[in-house]
């Protein structure tokens, strides 16, 4: 089965079954200066390993997923460089199942604009991000150690449940 989904803003709301999200605040900074404003802190990242970066060059493709990977032991940051990307997230529903597929029917598909970041909860299944108009890089940032499931993996992609796939636009 196909299903279609329309492409989300981020906010705080809308993608807190996800995890968190990163963005200015509408608060005043904790700290000023000349031709700057700092708030402080924005948001955590729950670690206890050294933290390792990866980037990804995502090229433009169609918008539709098959399959999607988790981390369920490790929250993971995600922030594009200066395009704005796609980010396709499905809920987690067991984190403790080692046999859990992705239900596309939880599938959301957030626009992340430069500027923006998101921190993707832990078993938050999730795809390679999309350009949303251009190709893009993006980075990620995750702790450096073995996930329970063993997602370290070279496949770690697991096809939606009843092989459906989701496109979004
Ligand atoms: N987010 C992304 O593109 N990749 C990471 O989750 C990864 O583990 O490779």
């Amino acid at each position: 089965m196909e299903h279609t989904i329309i492409i989300e803003d981020l906010t705080a709301e809308n993608f807190a079954p996800y995890g968190k999200v990163v963005d200015i605040p509408a608060g005043e900074p904790s700290k000023s200066g000349d031709g700057w404003d700092c708030w402080s802190y924005i948001q955590m990242l729950d670690v206890s390993e050294p933290i390792g970066f990866g980037l990804v060059d995502t090229k433009q493709r169609g918008f539709t997923v098959t399959a999607m990977e988790r981390h369920v032991s490790r929250e993971e940051l995600l922030l594009t460089f200066d395009k704005e990307i796609i980010q396709p997230v499905a809920r987690c529903l067991d984190i403790d199942d080692p046999e859990e597929q992705p239900d596309p029917a939880t599938v959301k598909a957030f626009r992340i604009r430069p500027g923006q970041a998101i921190v993707i909860g832990r078993g938050v299944w999730h795809s390679p991000a999309y350009p949303a108009a251009e190709d893009a890089r993006y980075l990620f940032a995750i702790e450096k150690k073995k996930d329970k499931f063993g997602d370290e993996m070279i496949n770690p992609w697991v096809d939606f449940a009843g092989g459906d796939s989701v496109t979004f636009g």
